[in-house]
């Protein structure tokens, strides 16, 4: 943590469409305007490159190191930042029989790759009259925790349901991450109900930054986005939002404010781990 200094961040709340090559096009051209206007750190949202649907992800999946990745790479060198690549349907072999996954990768500003994030909860909800979606119909889940280590301190990684599960935060802001960050696609049900307040809750509970990166809203499509790309403060609010459209939201992520809020209210150091296990251990409670 002491390493850690202050950065901007920016989350491109793309427009997604079913054309993979206007995908990669429009994500470019947007990284590189939030790198003009001064972003270190550039977010896109899941499944930047792709429909958000299960029947979608085999047809756009591609290996860790197709077109996507090797766009994503570009994108990084280019625009000279901190590339969280949103998530795209990966094929993790050639064979007949291969695993689909929903992957985010993680580019440096010389266009490596420093992670790789496959979803570990997938969203299988059926919320009667409103909303059934099974990711499990096409993807397997991710089976680690991702944590990217950069010169602005250590990122947490998950992708969009990940949020849901508060272990994944809490492991990632015991292990010293400043911030957890989620592409992700939240509908017009569970949107509105519960999107921010995810993100308010992972921040409040650990005393980090959360960001949460939206596609923007496309009402013709089958699976409709709910957008407001967020940023929201240690302390819990929210610095930066958006509505529904493409747009890039900007915040300034001020490493020395996770210090004050936990020195305000020590909610950390206060910990009762002996009578509770810390989740941080892995332990299963
Ligand atoms: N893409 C997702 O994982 C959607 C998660 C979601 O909408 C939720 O309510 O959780």
């Amino acid at each position: 943590m002491s390493k850690a200094k202050s950065f901007n961040l920016a989350l491109v709340q793309l427009s997604v469409t079913a054309n993979k090559e206007i995908n990669l096009h429009n994500a470019r051209n947007k990284v590189l305007q939030a790198a003009q206007n001064g972003a270190n750190v550039v977010v896109l949202p899941e499944c930047f490159n792709s429909p958000y649907g299960t029947q979608h992800f085999p047809q756009f999946a591609e290996p860790l190191h197709g077109q996507s990745a090797q766009a994503l790479s570009s994108i990084a060198r280019d625009a000279n930042v901190y590339l969280i690549g949103g998530s795209f349907p990966e094929r993790a072999d050639d064979s007949a029989a291969s695993k689909f996954y929903n992957t985010c990768t993680i580019w440096d500003p010389k266009g490596e790759r420093i992670g790789v994030h496959r979803k570990i909860h997938l969203f299988d909800i059926d919320v009667p009259g409103k909303i059934r979606f099974q990711e499990s119909e096409t993807l397997s889940p991710g089976q680690s925790l991702t944590h990217i280590t950069t010169p602005y301190g250590k990122i947490g990684i998950g992708i969009c349901y990940d949020i849901r599960f508060p272990e994944l935060a809490m492991i990632a802001a015991r292990k010293g991450c400043i911030a957890m960050i989620y592409p992700g696609a939240f509908n017009m049900t569970t949107g509105p109900l519960h999107w921010e307040l995810l993100q308010r809750a992972r921040a409040i509970d650990n005393q980090i930054y959360v960001a949460a990166c939206s596609p923007a809203r496309d009402t013709g499509s089958e699976y409709v986005a709910w957008g407001h790309s967020t940023v929201v403060d240690p302390l819990g609010k929210v610095i930066a939002t958006t509505e529904d459209a493409e747009d890039i939201v900007y915040a300034t992520i001020e490493v020395d404010k996770i210090e004050e809020a936990r020195r305000s209210i020590p909610v950390t150091s206060q910990r009762r781990f002996d009578v509770y296990r810390d989740v941080a251990q892995g332990v299963e409670v």
